[in-house]
């Protein structure tokens, strides 16, 4: 299998301005490598790191020291220090983020909201409003509900607006945080659905869940972090 995902001897100290510039050493000499095809699942303590680690792969969190290496659009780009507009390109086109919160936009309809991505990928109207409706509707949201904006949803509703939207794409690298959070039994089926197609389609898969059933089933691996912020 091809790697698509290889941090390199990671370190990130929290700095406290506000708070005597106290010093919260969270991830040191973190290493991980994800490959095509593969769901890696951060696992450890509460406070070890996990979101840190996910942030970081997703350029949110800059590092002290290391690399993430990232397989982007043919070639090998270093996010620790690759500039924003290439950031962009890579959320835009390599990673999706997907967690259980929605960013609400006022105004704009549920299916607008999840179809946003692939359109902007330039592929047709049509083609991206059925895949929306397709996801939608997978994940039992109720048809009435997609033509009005998803400001007034519900808190699940909303959670399985914003995981239709992260797998519109079918993006090579996908970054899980707690997807299945708080959804019952047959919509946290329907996801992990999705994340097993999206594993058989090629991609590398990083994620956290809290759900230990969720995570036996999903993982191909755990990645073990430490308190030390050093992974094993
Ligand atoms: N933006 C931040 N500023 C300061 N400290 C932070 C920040 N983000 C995280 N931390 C600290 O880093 C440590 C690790 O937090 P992180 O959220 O990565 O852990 P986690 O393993 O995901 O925890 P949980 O399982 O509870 O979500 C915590 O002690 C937290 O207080």
């Amino acid at each position: 299998m091809k790697a698509s995902i290889r941090v390199e001897n990671l370190s990130k100290t929290f700095v406290l301005h506000h708070q005597n510039g106290v010093r919260l050493p969270v991830l040191r000499n973190a290493s991980l490598e994800v490959n095509s095809g593969e769901c890696v699942v951060l696992h450890g303590h509460s406070g070890s790191g996990k979101s840190t680690l996910l942030r970081s792969l997703y350029a949110n969190y800059l590092p002290d020291t290391g690399h993430i290496w990232i397989r982007h659009e043919g070639g090998w780009l270093d996010l620790a220090c690759a500039p924003a507009r290439e950031v962009l390109a890579v959320r835009r086109r390599t990673i999706g983020w997907v967690s259980q919160f929605l960013r609400v936009i006022p105004r704009i309809s549920t299916l607008e909201v999840v179809m946003q991505p692939l359109l902007d990928l330039g592929v047709p109207r049509e083609q991206c409003s059925a895949r929306a409706a397709a996801l939608l509707k997978r994940l039992n949201v109720p048809e009435r509900l997609w033509h009005l904006a998803p400001s007034t949803f519900s808190g699940g509703e909303q959670q399985r607006v914003n995981i239709a939207r992260g797998f519109i794409v079918d993006y090579p690298i996908l970054l899980l945080d707690e997807p299945t959070a708080s959804l019952d039994a047959t919509n946290s089926a329907a996801v992990v659905g999705l994340i097993d197609e999206a594993r058989a389609r090629g991609a590398a898969i990083v994620g956290i869940f809290h759900d230990a059933a969720v995570r036996q089933r999903v993982a191909d691996r755990l990645h073990t972090m430490t308190s030390s912020g050093e992974t094993v």
